[in-house]
């Protein structure tokens, strides 16, 4: 008999993981599912528990329940384990406050809904990685400077509790955004993509993408593709910050890349170094500082969901 695996991060979207869960759990009883929970008690455990579930308990998928940070925390585990022969797929019901992975892979956001497509599995992609020479894996995305500085404001921010309780918990991101561009200092950096190096002065971030989204569907890369075997990285640079307003407000709908300050480039191999250190994100939780070094590791896990390219 088929075995699920399941993690829950009751804490994600301010506790709407551990609400969907109560739901999920009733549902999988009433239709005699086969399942092995294992709920999250504290910040990196989604990882040891996805290489429990795949490698000891032996389960024919997992399920994460949570946000991108448990996302990213239950990837890293199965990529762990890729090497010694688990290719496990992996599925989400989204729970968090910014769900990019899901509406990235069509994910319903309805919880039954979610948990029916990842039990039919009528849809599947190979998706790519972004692993840094550090052996950090993401499934979405890792950035430097502005958008670390916006993981980092979110998710110490008390608004995003807040906001998470009222169905706004995407709005906790525009909110740091504000905060983070009423004070950010640009720096130089030196961006190299497949041995060509690129000096970018007044550097406010660079993202390497996975996906189009990060931060709460904010369109970052609207190009990026999580099975073309290449990242895709914008940059964003500017003497002033004002000219960087019309990019706030046109970058949730892809439509800042006429904009004269952001760049792109598409890569297997990319490293960054800055004149000062910058904050990282991975997935939307911070991750240490600048210098980077990313590579694609093409094809390496199996997502249930398919990529919607156009957004
Ligand atoms: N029981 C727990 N207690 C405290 N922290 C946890 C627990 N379980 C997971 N975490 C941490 O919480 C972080 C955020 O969780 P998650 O991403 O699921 O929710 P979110 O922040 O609400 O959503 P999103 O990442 O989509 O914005 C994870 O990176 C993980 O390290």
């Amino acid at each position: 008999m088929k075995l699920i695996g399941i993690i829950v991060n009751p804490l994600s979207g301010d506790g709407r993981g551990a609400s969907i869960w109560r739901e999920i759990e009733t549902y999988l009883q009433l239709n005699h599912i086969s399942y092995m929970a294992k709920i999250t008690t504290k910040a990196g455990e989604a990882t040891e528990h996805a290489i429990t579930l795949v490698q000891e308990h032996r389960v024919d998928k997992l399920i994460v329940i949570g946000g991108d940070g448990t996302i990213h925390e239950a990837a890293g585990g199965l990529w762990q384990i890729q090497n010694t022969g688990f290719n496990c797929p992996l599925a989400v019901i989204p729970a968090g406050t910014g769900n990019d992975f899901a509406k990235a892979y069509g994910i319903p956001t309805q919880p039954i809904q979610a948990l029916e497509a990842a039990l039919s599995e009528t849809t599947k992609v190979q998706i790519d990685l972004l692993r840094t020479k550090n052996g950090m894996i993401a499934v979405n995305s890792i950035g430097a400077g502005f958008d670390g500085m916006v993981a980092k404001l979110t998710n110490e921010a008390g608004y995003k509790k807040i906001l998470n309780r009222i169905g706004l918990g995407k709005l906790s991101y525009f909110i740091s955004i504000l905060r983070v561009f009423a004070t950010y200092q640009p720096c130089t950096a030196w961006l190299e993509v497949d041995g060509t190096v690129h000096e970018l002065p007044n550097m406010w971030l660079t993202a390497v993408a996975n996906i189009p989204f990060y931060g709460g569907s904010i369109q970052i890369c609207p190009a990026a593709s999580p099975h073309d075997g290449v990242a895709d990285v914008a940059v964003i640079q500017s003497r002033g910050r004002y000219r960087l307003l019309p990019i706030l407000f046109t970058v949730y709908q892809g439509k800042h890349i006429h904009h004269p300050a952001v760049s792109f480039y598409k890569g297997t191999s990319i490293s960054l170094s800055t004149q000062i250190p910058l904050l990282v994100q991975a997935d939307g939780e911070f991750s240490g500082s600048t210098p980077l070094q990313i590579e694609i590791v093409p094809s390496a896990l199996t997502v249930i969901g398919s990529f919607l390219s156009e957004g």
